[in-house]
């Protein structure tokens, strides 16, 4: 668990102002969902919280420290989730541990046991333990991810970041990866910060809420003032419409556009178990 402070991020990429003056603080464990159109920031905020891009103004602290270069304790998965076609999923998950190997045992593949249990550990947590030993090339677009998921829960990290990881994805299969993603940072204590293009899912697994739209932060607050006037107010005339994918495999409650909520029983609490507002396991 880490606190995660920004701290007046703005990046320019010559003319482009990406990022302009975001500030907010996640405390331990929250899991945090990044919305705005595309362009509107969200990848280059990412990049500045991991630390692979650096602002042109402000700073990122991880439990006071400053992060200013990728760190072991800070996972980042991408939507393109770069796993390894030809290697299974097991040997995928693996590669989370290869910061702590040593040069001659990552090329020899020779991985402490304990390493081995934790690529194991990490792929039951996303729902892949029968599958450990087939090649990511036999898997669908989803259970990749969820192999990437486990590469970096294998990291061993304390904040978790995922840029646009399901957009690639189905209905079905996004919100699959939804799911194990929050029960991933949820069993582990993980500080969280997804970013997604999908309203419905973002409602539907979001904790707390950061819009952004053209680099400025234009909200910031939890569920139940996650309204459609605050999703209005992000994403500007684009139409939401297609945005509010389908997110019930077995067709329930949330197909359309539909009004948040604003009532906490039902949208749930601020510190929700995973699955409350959705009352399902992966
Ligand atoms: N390396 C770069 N060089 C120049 N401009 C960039 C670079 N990276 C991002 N930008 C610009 O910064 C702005 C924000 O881009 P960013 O990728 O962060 O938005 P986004 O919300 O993640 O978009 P998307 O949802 O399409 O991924 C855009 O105008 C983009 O063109």
């Amino acid at each position: 668990m880490s606190r995660l402070i920004a701290d007046g991020l703005t990046k320019e990429f010559g003319d482009t102002v990406a990022l302009e003056d975001v500030s907010f603080e996640i405390p331990d464990g929250e899991f945090v969902v990044v919305l705005g159109v595309s362009g509107s920031g969200k990848s280059t905020l990412l990049r500045c919280l991991n630390g692979l891009t650096e602002p042109t103004s402000g700073a990122v602290r991880l439990d006071g420290e400053s992060v200013t270069e990728p760190r072991e304790d800070v996972a980042m998965i991408f939507q393109q989730h770069n796993i390894i076609d030809n290697m299974s999923a097991f040997s995928n998950a693996l590669t989370g541990a290869l910061h702590r190997s040593r040069y001659v045992e990552s090329v020899l593949q020779l991985h402490a046991s304990e390493e081995k249990y934790r690529a194991l550990d990490a792929l039951d947590t996303v729902g892949l333990l029968e599958e450990a030993q087939q090649k990511a090339r036999r898997m669908s677009g989803g259970q990749q991810q969820r192999v990437g998921i486990a590469r970096a829960l294998v990291q061993r990290p304390n904040v978790l970041l995922a840029d646009e990881p399901v957009a690639s994805l189905d209905p079905g299969s996004a919100q699959q990866v939804m799911r194990y993603l929050r029960t991933a940072a949820s069993d582990r204590d993980l500080t969280a910060l997804i970013s997604l293009h999908q309203v419905n899912l973002a409602r539907k697994f979001g904790q707390r809420f950061i819009g952004l739209r053209d680099g400025r932060k234009v909200f910031d607050g939890y569920r139940e003032e996650f309204t459609m006037d605050v999703i209005d107010e992000i994403y500007g005339d684009v139409d939401t419409e297609g945005m509010f994918a389908r997110t019930d495999g077995d067709g329930g409650a949330d197909k359309g556009r539909t009004r948040p909520s604003s009532d906490r029983s039902a949208t749930g609490e601020r510190t929700p178990a995973v699955g409350a507002s959705e009352g399902a396991d992966p």
